[in-house]
């Protein structure tokens, strides 16, 4: 059995109606926790996609989460309902992303932007960088500040897409005109509280993932306990940058303090590729059951640069992927005992999601990872 990918689930009538919304993020790894009932995906806290037509918005869906390639997104049909894509049965993201048509009308007496917008955690507004974007600020004025009214906790997130046909000059400027007209527009409107993130995205690169993994890591409760998690691991085991992947969509759910640069962010996307694509290949049974990624699953990478790639199963949706200097990896012992460490905590973590009755183990985790070991001798966790 390979990978899994979950299949689009368009929503019966034109607009969705959600009952009751979970007040947190549930992020868990559990198994059972995955396989919700259909009344129990509804109430899954959502990221929306929205945006003008033909501005991109099915693309990044397909491409993040679906492994589409870019160019067979040239043949996708326009959106004409909202389509509800509940990820969490493949993806550590435990979350819905709904693509809405881009004619979405506000006045419409059967969009209830209400109910849609209280279950909200993150509003991605996709504009077209090559197209004129007028009308797409109006659009974007007009959504944030009707989903602010009704939940003011949303994260507003613009994507000023479609920047691969833009040169580097062009691209910068687009982003401080886009700026500054919407948020003027905001001003004038007298919500200045309301924040309006920017990113410049395209599926012909890894922006968009990244991109995308910034939008999730603000929904995740946990994330300051995870870099700290990272933090104390690189530090420990003589690790250069470390990030923490759903496996999946290649978004990075956490990494350590340090700056991402963007091409080591993508040498460990290709890495995940390279793994998954050998282990679909080769790494399943005869009689073609197995999973392409399991708790067997590990590789390393070592470039004629003198750097490795390490990465290694987390849980059976994360992967940590490690870069450090080949000196560095002679203590490999050392980095497996604190790995070892690194991932019994982030197990601990997520059973915190998964249990509410438990007290803080946030505490526990990190005292066991105080335990990883500095200079080559494991000592006993307590
Ligand atoms: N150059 C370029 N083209 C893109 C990018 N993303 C999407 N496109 C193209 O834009 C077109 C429209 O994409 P869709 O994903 O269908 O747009 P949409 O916003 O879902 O459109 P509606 O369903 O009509 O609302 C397609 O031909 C895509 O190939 C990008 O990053 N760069």
């Amino acid at each position: 059995m390979s990978i899994q990918y979950s299949n689009d689930e368009p929503l019966a009538g034109s607009y969705g109606v959600v009952d009751s919304f979970p007040k947190d993020f549930g992020y868990g790894v559990e198994e059972s926790d995955m396989e919700g009932s259909e009344s129990q995906s509804d109430s899954k806290p959502r990221i929306l996609l929205m945006g003008l037509r033909r501005s991109g918005k099915s693309s990044i869906q397909k491409v993040v989460f679906h492994k589409m390639s870019p160019n067979e997104t040239l043949f996708l049909e326009s959106t004409n309902k909202i389509y509800k894509d509940d990820i969490s049965n493949s993806s550590f993201v435990n979350f819905q992303i709904w693509d809405f048509p881009g004619q979405v009308d506000f006045f419409d007496p059967t969009f209830d932007y209400e109910m849609i917008f209280r279950g909200t955690g993150a509003l991605i507004f996709v504009i077209d960088a090559q197209d004129d974007y007028m009308e797409a600020l109006a659009r974007l004025h007009l959504t944030v500040s009707r989903a602010y009214k009704v939940n003011p906790e949303i994260n507003f997130e613009v994507f000023i897409h479609k920047v691969d046909g833009l040169s580097d000059d062009h691209k910068i400027e687009t982003q401080r005109d886009i700026h500054q007209r919407a948020n003027d527009d905001l001003a004038d409107a007298g919500l200045e509280k309301l924040h309006l993130s920017f990113y410049l995205t395209s599926i012909y690169d890894h922006s968009i993932f990244e991109a995308f993994s910034k939008v999730v890591q603000k929904l995740i409760p946990q994330l300051p306990t995870l870099e700290n998690l990272l933090n104390i691991f690189i530090s420990n085991s003589g690790i250069e940058k470390a990030f923490l992947f759903d496996v999946v969509s290649k978004i990075y759910i956490a990494t350590d303090s340090s700056p991402v640069d963007m091409q080591s962010y993508e040498l460990c996307c290709d890495m995940i590729d390279v793994v998954i694509d050998v282990s679909c290949i080769y790494g399943l049974k005869e009689d073609g059951t197995g999973s392409a990624y399991d708790k067997e699953s590990m590789a390393i990478i070592k470039l004629n640069n003198t750097t490795v790639l390490y990465l290694k199963e987390v849980t059976r949706f994360l992967a940590l992927v490690c870069i450090l200097r080949e000196e560095s990896f002679e203590r490999k012992g050392l980095i497996d005992y604190n790995f070892h460490c690194f991932r019994k905590a982030i197990h601990e973590v997520f059973e915190v999601g998964v249990s509410a009755h438990r007290p803080s183990s946030h505490q526990v985790n990190m005292q066991n990872m105080k335990t990883v070991t500095r200079n080559g001798t494991p000592r006993a966790a307590v």
